[in-house]
């Protein structure tokens, strides 16, 4: 991490902290001289991984670690774990799409009513700041993952706009990390490796790439510069899932191709900014910001004059975005250290591409 003085003595917590985001923030984080990072997880056995590989790779800065089980589900969990924290990175979630449409509810008590657990104890705990991970897919939702999300999310804008206390709560949200847990890129190496056809959904279909540092840095940004209610949108390239396949083949050697339709609630192309957020978006470089509606219900108050435009032409989408070819695609995913292991054999020896 760049300049990380802002984590100096702090104590930061990450829920879904055992995860692929979790893992990669720890790393930066424990760059910093921070003072305490809280690993929140369901999960005990992926805990004392992560809590061994720690105590392998960087004995100097495992003791700086606390491991907390809980769920965000449950209140009383988060709460316990959240006495002293300073910060909060709210990763805890469930993300997969063909999933979620199965076990919808599911959704809605991890993704919604987990992140309004994590919210109100953060404010209670008067907790100085909460950046909340958001997707690409809770714009224009359309499957169940999206919409819990897109739900969340409104939670977050509406807790920053009632009124948070010393609390600033802001959101980040971005598309596909390339090689998270479960994810296409992984998928396909292995069909690879095991001579099998890579399965295609839909060709056409577009998604953005991003890697996890390059999630990690929107974070780190959205926490250095947010406002209340404030989201901030990565700006990402795209490409169809036909010459992500390709590329992967580029790298991994050549296989067959089986087209298998696409899954449960997927979209041919993704939404990373909505035509309304568009229209109140402000360009910072690398990324947008999207500043909460903070206008109240007083309707009758306001009299616009002059122009009123509700949205902007466009929407910012995976079709519409800087869409790579295969050359620039194979350059896009060889920046995940992931691919880059599993190109020279070396996945198993890596503390945290597992993850
Ligand atoms: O066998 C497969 C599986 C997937 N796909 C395609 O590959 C693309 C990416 O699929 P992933 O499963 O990797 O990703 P999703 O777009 O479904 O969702 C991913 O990105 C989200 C953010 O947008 C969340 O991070 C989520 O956890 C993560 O799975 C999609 O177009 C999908 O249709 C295939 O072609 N063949």
């Amino acid at each position: 991490m760049k300049d990380s003085s802002h984590f100096a003595g702090k104590t930061l917590m990450i829920t879904g902290g055992t995860g692929s985001f979790g893992n990669t923030v720890l790393r930066h984080f424990l760059e910093s001289d921070v003072g305490e990072i809280r690993i929140f997880s369901r999960d005990e056995k992926k805990q004392d991984d992560m809590r061994h590989r720690l105590q392998l790779m960087h004995p100097e800065c495992a003791e700086k670690v606390r491991y907390f089980i809980g769920d965000v589900r449950d209140q009383r969990s988060v709460r316990d774990s959240m006495h002293g924290v300073d910060y909060v990175f709210h990763a805890a979630a469930l993300k997969q799409v063909p999933s979620c449409e199965f076990f919808p509810m599911e959704a809605v008590r991890t993704n919604v009513i987990g992140t309004d657990n994590v919210l109100h104890a953060a404010i209670d705990e008067g907790v100085e700041r909460v950046v909340c991970l958001s997707t690409d897919k809770a714009a224009y939702p359309i499957n169940a993952m999206g919409k819990s999300k897109a739900m969340m999310e409104s939670i977050i804008y509406a807790n920053a706009r009632n009124g948070a206390g010393r609390t600033t709560i802001c959101c980040t949200r971005y598309g596909n990390v390339m090689c998270s847990r479960g994810s296409i890129i992984p998928l396909f190496i292995e069909q690879i490796r095991k001579g099998m056809p890579l399965t295609i959904t839909d060709p056409a279909m577009t998604r953005f790439l991003m890697n996890l540092d390059e999630a990690v840095d929107l974070v780190e940004f959205a926490f250095l510069n947010a406002e209340p209610g404030d989201l901030f949108i990565q700006k990402s390239p795209a490409s169809t899932i036909r010459v992500l396949a390709e590329a992967v083949q580029k790298i991994f050697g050549q296989t067959d191709v089986k087209i298998i339709g696409p899954r449960h609630g997927e979209k041919l192309f993704e939404t990373l900014m909505t035509c309304e957020e568009r229209l109140r978006s402000e360009d910072m470089g690398r990324y947008f910001r999207v500043r909460s509606d903070t206008r109240d219900l007083n309707y009758d108050r306001r009299i616009e004059t002059g122009e009123v435009r509700t949205m902007a032409d466009e929407s910012y989408t995976s079709h519409n975005t800087d869409r790579l070819d295969v050359d620039r695609t194979v350059e896009k995913i060889m920046t995940s250290s992931y691919v880059r292991l599993a190109l020279e054999g070396k996945l198993a020896e890596d503390e945290f591409s597992q993850a």
